[in-house]
């Protein structure tokens, strides 16, 4: 089977740029943006958490970034994705390919149907690759205690096999090993901070249909995945997991669980990844917090605290600070225990000088974090 053969020649490739939380997307991203490839992208950036930081954490340039600031990937895609791929189509000249980048906790299939499902959007864009950044140091944990990671692996037609500065060449090989077990069709390759050409990764033609039809035989179906859910659901987007490829007649494809309910616009449906259990409390939620000036003596030795202790559970921290009497923005990143952070910019004059902190993880005492970041306030 392939891509629907009307205006080929015009349609606009697409990549889809998924690997979970904190794996290497945005670094990659940003290398996208700023090398000077002569090509122009249009970037459509889907995020999990109220406060709008990974936009911050993008690099500034020319491109157009589209943001899409909604838990639930069915529901954003459904609608914002398909609108925001309209919107550019009235523009086609204005762009040469379009790059989704999905929340690190999302599955990419419901992504990637989206170019499939609505006529306007296929007859105007084809989906190039999936590519998926993994994290070298945290994949195997990662594919123990979530089936999203899987997913991304399982779906991807590239591989950034990423983080390798963080890894022994031992522990590197037993991650490969197991990537290649997963998916043995993607092209992998081994990087540091996402540093590849980026024609390994752009504008491939690589998106195999055949293969996603047997990892998903219900891939192409509309119907599937159809509800009613209003603006603000908080549904859970989790997608049950069956073994890919190798049971392809169940009734139920690996992104087609039990979706027939009708979440209203309160919904406040279970967020979470354990898609049999909506009260599991593994789920994976997010706190977003913020306060203006910080005093960087309280904070410091506060976050490091907060990622010793409670690091497990930490998938993933982000945020952009304001340090009493520093003119610069301080950016702060963080997966499990690992910790980064370095000034950015300085704060523009009509800028309001904020401190926005985002913890994304599982079993976190948000009140806890709350008081105890809000005790890092400067005088
Ligand atoms: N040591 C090391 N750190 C890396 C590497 N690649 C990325 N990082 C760091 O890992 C953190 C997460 O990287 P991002 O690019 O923001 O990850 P992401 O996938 O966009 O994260 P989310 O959008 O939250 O899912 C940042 O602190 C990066 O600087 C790498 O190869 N080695």
């Amino acid at each position: 089977m392939s891509q629907a053969p009307e205006a080929a020649q015009d349609q606009i490739p697409v990549t889809v740029l998924t690997g979970y939380l904190g794996s290497g997307k945005t670094t990659l991203l940003n290398r996208i943006l700023t090398e000077n490839h002569g090509q122009k992208y249009a970037v459509i950036v889907n995020e999990f958490g109220e406060v709008g930081i990974d936009n911050d954490l993008l690099v500034e340039s020319d491109e157009e970034i589209f943001e899409m600031n909604n838990g639930c990937i069915c529901c954003t895609v459904r609608g914002d994705l398909i609108r925001t791929v309209q919107n550019l189509m009235k523009r086609r000249k204005a762009f040469d390919a379009i790059i989704v980048e999905t929340t690190g906790v999302a599955d990419p299939a419901p992504v990637a149907q989206t170019f499939f499902m609505d006529d306007d959007v296929r007859a105007a864009a084809k989906l190039d690759a999936v590519v998926a950044v993994v994290d070298a140091r945290h994949v195997l944990q990662r594919l123990e205690d979530t089936e999203e990671a899987e997913d991304q692996i399982a779906f991807a037609d590239v591989i950034l096999l990423n983080k390798t500065d963080l890894v022994s060449a031992e522990e590197l090989a037993t991650v490969e090993a197991r990537i290649r077990a997963i998916n043995p069709y993607a092209v992998r390759h081994k990087t540091e901070r996402c540093a590849i050409d980026l024609k390994n990764v752009l504008d491939r033609g690589a998106f195999d249909l055949d293969r996603i039809l047997s990892l998903d035989p219900h891939f192409l179906e509309h119907g599937h995945h159809e509800h009613e859910c209003g603006p603000d659901c908080d549904h859970d987007h989790g997608h049950h997991h069956h073994h890919h490829g190798h049971d392809h007649d169940h009734d139920h494809g690996h992104h087609h669980h039990d979706h027939d309910h009708e979440c209203g616009p309160d919904c406040d449906h279970d967020h979470g990844h354990d898609h049999h259990h909506h009260a599991d409390p593994h789920s994976v939620r997010s706190v977003s917090l913020r306060q203006g000036d910080l005093d960087p003596n309280m904070f410091f030795p506060w976050i490091n605290q907060v990622t010793q202790i409670q690091g497990p559970n930490i998938l993933r921290l982000k945020g952009i600070l304001a340090f009493k009497g520093d003119p610069q923005r301080y950016v702060i990143q963080g997966v499990h225990m690992i910790v980064e952070g370095n000034h950015q910019r300085d704060w523009k004059a009509d800028e309001p000088r904020e401190s926005r902190l985002v913890f994304i993880g599982r079993d976190l005492d948000f009140d806890a974090l709350r008081d105890s970041f809000n005790a890092c306030v400067a005088e």
